[in-house]
Order: structure tokens, then C-alpha cells, then sequence
């Protein structure tokens, strides 16, 4: 039988950090999660579990303690050229325009200036920001720099897009409209994508499937698959029966673990 290969596989990964009082403290335990070419997973779990320790591990940033990590088929040994990020914290130069930050990524992988801007004015359309190209990142809204921080990801063309609440920081209507502009750019990609939130809703609405990880160490506690059709209405699916079924499910999962990470905070405060 032949299988495709996973663009992105955990297989029992484990992190180990050297502790700040001495000792070690393990992030993660045996982690075993595998992402399909063009896939998008969203993971969920409480504060402080090892979320952004796996995408470390993904993007290379950190390498596994113990088990393995692949990105198209290929185990990670340092920062692999396939992969684009998005954070909560942009990644705009502040002395630089929009059409040079849109640009960057292409200019670091050596394309040529005049062919990077030709480049780079075509994504700032497709994230509808025509018009702003000579802008400077703080004459823009909060929302403006997420659609400059999309063209920035997604010009390099990534077949993994690791995303840390990337819309962590902005107000509810403007972190709508920006999950409605991911699925829609992406949605031409074929990019695998791991996508870490707090927002229950928004890894719902986003994803083919959530994870849900446990209480530190991070480990895979449950898997819900998303079964809502796409390309999905973010806004009107969320009063959908079948997504309020999918929440329930979620947040029974997550509860015990949040409740363990909460006590274990009360204990030490
Ligand atoms: N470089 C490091 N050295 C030591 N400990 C670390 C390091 N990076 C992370 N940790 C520890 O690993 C644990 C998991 O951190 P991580 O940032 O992955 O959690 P998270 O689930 O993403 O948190 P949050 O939900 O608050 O963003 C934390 O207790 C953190 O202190």
C-alpha cells in the first residue's frame, strides 16, 4: 500500500528543558500528531502546556529530546526553507514600507529587488491593501499589519504555515474578518498548517481538525475532526447546531485540563 507522505509528523516527540532552579522540566511527552499535505490543524490546551514548544520543534527552532520530527518526509534538523510563521507579535521592520516587507522573504532567498516588489504588490492586492504599498507599519491599523504579516508569510509560498495566536492581540470584529482572509488565501495554497489559539471558536471555525493537548507535559489528549463543509462563513457558522455540538466536545475535553493547569497555578501563587 502506498501512503502519502505526512507534510508535517510528530512521532512520540519529547521536550526537555533545563529547569531555571535547577533539574530539567519536560515541555512535552511523546507527542505523536501528523499533519496532511494541505491540512489544517488547530491546537488548543491550557496556558503554559508546550504549544509553541511543538511548533519550536516543527520549525526547527528547538530540537526534540527524545522521538522524531518530520516535515515532508524529512527529519528536522535545523530551520527547514518550506515552512512560513506568523506570530502574535508582527514581523514588520518598522523603517521599511509595506511593499519592502511584503518583499523581505523573497529577498532573502535572493530574488532580485524590482522582481520582489513586482511580487510582493501582487500579494498586498490579494490581502487588500492595494494603495498602501508606500505606508510605513505604524500608519497602519492593527489589522492592516496582520494583512501585511499574511503577504509577508505567504510570498514565500510555505507548504507548512506554523501560526502562534496570530490574532491574539486584535479586537473581536477585526480577528473575525482576518480568520475569514486566512481561509481564504490559503484555501489556494495546498499548505499544511499548524495554527495554536486559545479561542475555541476560532480553532473550530478554522480547522479539519482540533487538538487538544493536556495539562504540561504536552500530549495529544484528544482529536476532533471538523466536519463542516468549506469554504466556511466564519461569522455565520459559529451559530451553526453541528458547531455548537463540535464546542461542547472541544471544551469537555480541554476542562479537566484546564482545571489541572489552574490548580497547579493556585498551588505555586
Ligand atoms: N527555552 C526554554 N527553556 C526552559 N523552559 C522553557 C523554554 N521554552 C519553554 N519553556 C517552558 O515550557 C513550558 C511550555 O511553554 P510553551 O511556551 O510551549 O507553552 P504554551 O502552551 O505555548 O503557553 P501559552 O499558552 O501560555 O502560550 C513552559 O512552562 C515554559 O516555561
Amino acid at each position: 500500500m502506498t501512503q502519502t507522505t505526512s507534510a508535517i509528523r510528530l512521532q512520540r516527540a519529547t521536550k526537555v528543558f533545563p529547569a531555571a532552579g535547577g533539574g530539567t522540566f519536560t515541555a512535552m511527552r511523546e507527542v505523536t500528531l501528523d499533519v496532511a499535505p494541505g491540512e489544517f490543524v488547530t491546537v488548543v490546551g491550557p496556558t503554559g502546556c508546550g504549544k509553541s514548544t511543538t511548533l519550536a520543534l516543527i520549525s526547527g527552532l528547538e530540537p526534540a529530546s527524545a522521538g522524531e520530527v518530520a516535515v515532508a518526509g524529512t527529519p528536522v534538523t535545523g530551520l527547514p526553507g518550506k515552512v512560513g510563521y506568523m506570530f502574535q507579535q508582527d514581523a514588520t521592520l518598522p523603517w521599511r514600507t509595506v511593499v519592502d516587507n511584503v518583499a523581505l522573504g523573497l529577498r532573502y532567498r535572493g530574488v532580485p529587488k524590482a522582481q520582489a516588489r513586482e511580487r510582493a504588490r501582487e500579494w498586498i492586492d490579494r490581502v487588500g491593501l492595494g494603495g498602501f504599498e508606500k505606508y510605513y507599519p505604524h500608519q497602519l491599523s492593527g489589522g492592516m499589519r496582520k494583512r501585511v504579516a499574511m503577504a509577508q508569510t505567504l510570498i514565500t509560498e510555505p507548504e507548512i504555515l506554523l501560526m502562534d495566536e496570530p490574532f491574539g492581540a486584535l479586537d473581536v470584529q477585526t480577528r473575525e474578518l482576518m480568520q475569514a482572509e486566512l481561509l481564504r488565501l490559503w484555501a489556494g495554497t495546498g499548505a499544511a498548517v499548524v495554527f495554536v489559539t486559545h479561542d475555541l471558536t476560532e480553532a473550530i471555525a478554522l480547522a479539519d481538525r482540533v487538538v487538544v493537548m493536556t495539562a504540561a507535559p504536552a500530549t495529544v489528549k484528544s482529536i476532533v475532526p471538523v466536519t463542516l463543509p468549506r469554504p466556511r462563513d466564519v461569522e455565520a457558522i459559529r451559530l451553526d447546531p453541528a458547531f455548537l455540538d463540535l464546542y461542547r466536545e472541544v471544551w469537555n475535553s480541554l476542562r479537566e485540563e484546564v482545571e489541572i493547569a489552574r490548580e497547579r497555578g493556585a498551588r505555586r501563587g
